[in-house]
């Protein structure tokens, strides 16, 4: 356990779709003063590469030397982050609708987890200042599988978690501007099908050992931000 009072701290985060993870984050790493990295865009960075490329994402070993090919800058400033490849910025493209429905089929392909696994743990190394980088400033890392794959030794291991209805409730919400029926259930491909799709490869729905559960369902965001503080400030002794 860290003691909290000097050098780079790890924060992973995993949970389902609309629990809440890209918002509480950033809100987290900001208020902390650290980076803040999105997993989750990656995968979808890589699922628009392929299209643009002209991919077919059926085809899993054209798909895993396209995305081997891939040029991803990352920004990892929690106020504002950027993601380009090839100097094209495509932070607005990849939260498309068409990116949406067909992630998935990039994300469960183990040879692309192999290799942005790889991407997402030379970061951490970086901001957490290890093998010489001096100027680590320590980092929120989130997704599906970062407690338990890719940092497993991270400082803070966090399961945000929400009941399906609330999730369901926040993604309609966000994309359709209310949560009424009709809505709810053309949201339902991207929270329920894509989490069921998604869990074939990594178990983001249970906390494994030692990683602390944070139940968004009854919370507000700003309060889902306090509690994930909390849970910070107890494991790391690290508070903002
Ligand atoms: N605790 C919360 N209470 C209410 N709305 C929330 C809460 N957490 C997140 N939201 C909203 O729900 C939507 C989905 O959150 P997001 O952070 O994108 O989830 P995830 O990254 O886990 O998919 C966003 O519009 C966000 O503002
Ligand atoms: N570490 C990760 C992060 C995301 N994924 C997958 C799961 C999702 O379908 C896509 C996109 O993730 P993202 O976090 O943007 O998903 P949300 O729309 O926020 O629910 O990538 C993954 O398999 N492993």
């Amino acid at each position: 356990m860290d003691d909290g009072t000097s050098g780079p701290l790890v924060v992973a985060v995993d949970g389902p779709s609309g629990s809440g993870k890209s918002s509480v984050c950033r809100q987290v790493a900001a208020r902390l003063g650290l980076a803040y990295l999105d997993t989750g865009a990656m995968y979808r960075a890589a699922a628009w590469w392929c299209l643009d490329q002209g991919v077919d994402l059926e085809d899993a070993e054209a798909v895993t030397a396209q995305v081997r090919a891939m040029v991803l800058d990352l920004g990892l400033d929690p106020r504002f982050p950027t993601f380009a490849i090839g100097g094209t910025d495509i932070a607005t493209a990849i939260r498309a609708g068409g990116i949406s429905a067909v992630v998935s089929k990039v994300a469960t392909n183990l040879e692309v987890r192999a290799d942005l696994g790889q991407r997402q743990r030379r970061v951490i190394e970086v901001e957490r200042g290890t093998e010489g980088f001096s100027r680590g400033r320590g980092v929120v890392v989130e997704g599906r599988d970062i407690t338990t794959v890719i940092a497993p030794d991270a400082d803070v291991r966090i399961l945000l978690t929400a009941s399906e209805e609330a999730r369901l409730a926040r993604r309609s919400r966000e994309l359709h501007g209310d949560a009424g029926a009709e809505s709810i259930a053309a949201t339902r491909d991207q929270v329920v099908r894509r989490d069921r799709d998604d869990s074939t490869v990594v178990d983001f729905m249970t906390a494994a050992d030692g990683v602390v559960t944070v139940d968004s369902s009854e919370l507000d965001l700003e309060q889902t931000v306090e509690a994930t503080l909390g849970v910070v400030g107890r494991v790391s002794g690290r508070t903002a």
